[in-house]
Formats: C-alpha cells, sequence, structure tokens
C-alpha cells in the first residue's frame, strides 16, 4: 500500500463512514485525501444544502461528475465520495477505471443513529427515519455492490478497525 499508484475511492450510504474512514486512512497511509463534499463546497461557496435548495439536484449532480474528471488526473489520492455519487453510470466507469472502490456499509437503524442530527444532508430533509433511509438504501445497494472491489460492513466497528480490514484486503 506504500507505493499506491491507484486511488482508494470510498463509497456507500451517507453515514456509512466514508468521510471519517477517508480521514483515518489518510492519517495511517499518509496519502492525501480528496473530501469530495467539502471542495464542492470550496468551489460552488456555498453549504451542500444551500447547492440543493438554490441549484437544484442537477447542478450538484454536475458538480460531482466535474469534480471526479479532475480528481481521477490524479494518482494515488484516497476519495471519499458523496453517498450518491456513484449512482451516475459516467461517474461508477471514472471510478472503476482510476482506482480500487472500497463499499462501506451499515444497516438502516445504525445509518440513522450516525446522521439523525445532520442538516447539511438534503436528501434526508423531511425523511430523517429509518424506513426512508432502509427504501433509498434498498434502491442504490445493486449499483454499490456492482462497481465495489471490497466490501467492509461497519456496524459497531471503530474507524481504526475498518481502516485496518481495507488494508487486509489490500495486502
Ligand atoms: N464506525 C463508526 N462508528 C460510529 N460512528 C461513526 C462511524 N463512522 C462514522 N461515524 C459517525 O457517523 C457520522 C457520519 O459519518 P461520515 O464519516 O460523515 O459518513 P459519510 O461520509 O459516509 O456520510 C459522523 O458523525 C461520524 O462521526
Ligand atoms: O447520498 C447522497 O445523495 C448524498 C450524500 C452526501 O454525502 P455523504 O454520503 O458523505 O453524506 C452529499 O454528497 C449529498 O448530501 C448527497
Ligand atoms: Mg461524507
Amino acid at each position: 500500500m506504500k507505493k499506491l499508484e491507484e486511488n482508494i475511492f470510498l463509497i456507500g450510504f451517507m453515514g456509512a463512514g466514508k468521510s471519517t474512514v477517508a480521514a483515518e486512512l489518510e492519517r495511517q497511509l499518509h496519502i492525501p485525501r480528496a473530501e469530495m463534499d467539502a471542495l464542492i463546497v470550496e468551489r460552488e461557496g456555498m453549504a451542500i444544502s444551500d447547492i440543493f435548495a438554490e441549484k437544484g439536484e442537477t447542478y450538484f449532480r454536475d458538480a460531482e461528475t466535474a469534480l471526479l474528471k479532475d480528481l481521477t488526473e490524479k494518482k494515488g489520492i484516497i476519495i471519499s465520495c458523496g453517498g450518491g455519487a456513484v449512482m451516475r453510470d459516467e461517474n461508477a466507469a471514472l471510478m472503476k477505471q482510476c482506482g480500487k472502490i472500497v463499499l462501506l456499509t451499515a444497516t438502516p437503524e445504525t445509518i440513522y443513529e450516525r446522521v439523525k442530527d445532520s442538516t447539511d444532508r438534503p436528501i434526508l430533509n423531511g425523511n430523517m427515519n429509518v424506513d426512508y433511509i432502509r427504501e433509498l438504501m434498498e434502491k442504490r445497494k445493486d449499483r454499490y455492490l456492482a462497481v465495489a472491489d471490497v466490501v467492509v460492513a461497519t456496524d459497531q466497528k471503530s474507524a481504526e478497525e475498518i481502516t485496518r480490514e481495507i488494508l487486509a484486503a489490500f495486502a
């Protein structure tokens, strides 16, 4: 893993821990990390929820694709993706071409506990409940599994444990 030539993409549902685990991977591997949501916020000068509210979801999804194209010019970085990014075929193809894809999973109950106080996940606005999370997860699940090179269940595990499992899978 020291001479990582490809990128590592972290994918999975909101609250699966992509951003948290990406930070832990960066800390352990000393490899730079790109946080897609944070980079979009920086580019747009607006919070994610404001982008959705003022410019719409399609605008946000286009911004994700544009950012991903720029990021996949690079090599050897950890990319923490937004949970919906891989749903676009073009984005999934870019990820497949440019690195290894790690899917983090968690049950709807775990996800709910992790995101219930979040105010910046507009997809869950007005729908912050386990049933809605389960329904949306079901819609996304096949795509997540189809593109993943490695799948790590995160329920009841610390970021350190999850990171260890990811690194073991690539060792
Ligand atoms: N393995 C974990 N165990 C407990 N809490 C976690 C874990 N991973 C992430 N969290 C918490 O869940 C919330 C969402 O995590 P985050 O990394 O932002 O997820 P994502 O980027 O996949 O949406 C944060 O409050 C984070 O601290
Ligand atoms: O799943 C989604 O559609 C989204 C996930 C979010 O990122 P996280 O998965 O890091 O919460 C963020 O990109 C946006 O709110 C949309
Ligand atoms: Mg995140």
